[in-house]
């Protein structure tokens, strides 16, 4: 009877699928594909009267970073892979959910929901709790390295071993996967964001040059990797020289950004190392054999396939698109939304 009721109105809601991402919050219809796809940025403006209103979000929103008059602020309210801001994070779901769904249909959708791993009971309460007050009519989250696995179009539900590295804006968050289920995964707050940090550093330090996090990202997918070339990659980038204050340039080749990146890269392929430390034999051997997928932006980093491969030495591969691995699997997984195990989800 109850089942009854949910399909008939079921058949009339649009059920979504949201990446959550620290970096890029990407919002899935059923049926009908990925509807957003922008940046995980909110731009507030702040009244005289002290009360918060949303000037933009997304990508207009992430223009305004490092741009904005006194009483705007552009905000990216989860960093690191954990909600650092419960109240935007809340108002930008909201937002995205209302975005898609028109304020005038008639549905109360069914919602899964990515979340970084390491969220804690209370951010994901946070979560369901703003989709809810979204309009949402059911919540599930799902995991990111679930959802990276199944969006890579791995075997997740056979019993074997899959193993996945999903390097995201805030974290990186590694899974093996078998029936269905995660095995082990351990997630790490070294991705993008960090990378981006420690391009700024290292531009101060050797050229006493300030650049801005928006530059350093750029220098990053422009000319950064995580191998030496065969040729290098020249840039020209412009900032403020910290001894004169002057504004001027410099030109910066992509092994100063893969100095730069060094460190962080390490620290990647050492999360790497460790769960594969980890892993119990028979699945060990599954991933020998099938080798590692790469997922999410950072797997864009030129060379870093060959990179990890070197130091675990196992074939690593890039996923077919990346960047939309996730919300592909948060996708799927809302379509057998109720065939899937439900230890895949958390409700
Ligand atoms: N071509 C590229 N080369 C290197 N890095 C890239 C490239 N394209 C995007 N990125 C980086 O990927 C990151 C965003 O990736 P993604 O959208 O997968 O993260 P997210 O899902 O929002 O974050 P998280 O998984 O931490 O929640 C950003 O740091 C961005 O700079």
């Amino acid at each position: 009877m109850f089942g009854f009721v949910k399909n008939i109105f079921g058949a009339f809601s649009k059920d979504l699928a949201i990446d959550l991402g620290t970096a890029n919050t990407l919002v899935l219809v059923k049926g009908q594909g990925i509807s957003i796809n922008e940046p995980s940025v909110v731009a507030i403006q702040v009244d005289k009267h002290g009360q918060e209103h949303i000037l933009a979000v997304g990508q207009e929103a992430k223009n305004m970073v490092g741009k904005t008059p006194g009483n705007i602020k552009a905000i990216r309210p989860m960093k690191d892979g954990v909600i650092a801001d419960f109240h935007v994070t809340e108002m930008m779901i909201e937002y995205f959910i209302r975005k898609v769904h028109g304020r005038k249909s008639f549905s109360s959708p069914r919602v899964v929901i990515c979340v970084p791993y390491g969220l804690t009971q209370v951010e994901r309460k946070a979560v369901k709790e703003s989709a809810l007050n979204a309009g949402a009519r059911y919540v599930y989250l799902i995991e990111e390295p679930m959802a990276a696995a199944i969006g890579a179009g791995l075997p997740v539900k056979d019993p074997q071993g899959n193993l996945v590295v999903d390097i995201g804006g805030g974290t990186t968050e590694i899974g093996v996967i078998s029936l269905g289920g995660l095995v082990i995964s351990k997630s790490i707050r070294v991705a993008g964001d960090k990378l981006d940090a420690s391009i700024v550093d290292y531009v101060k330090k050797k050229f006493n040059l300030l650049i801005g996090d928006r530059v350093a990202e750029e220098l990053k997918i422009k000319i950064g990797t995580a191998i030496k070339l065969d040729e290098e990659l020249i840039t020209t980038v412009r900032g403020r020289d910290q001894v004169e204050g002057t504004l001027t340039s410099v030109e910066i080749t992509s092994e100063h950004i893969r100095e730069a990146m060094a460190e962080q890269l390490k620290q990647i392929a050492e999360a790497l190392k460790s769960v594969l430390e980890q892993t119990p034999p028979d699945l060990a051997g599954d991933i020998v054999e099938n080798g590692v997928v790469l997922t999410g932006g950072g797997a864009l980093i030129r060379g870093l396939d060959k990179y990890l491969s070197d130091i675990v030495k196992l074939p690593v591969y890039i996923a077919e698109d990346p960047l939309l691995a996730v919300a592909k699997g948060t996708g799927k997984a809302l379509d057998e939304l109720d065939l899937l195990q439900q230890a895949a989800f958390d409700d």
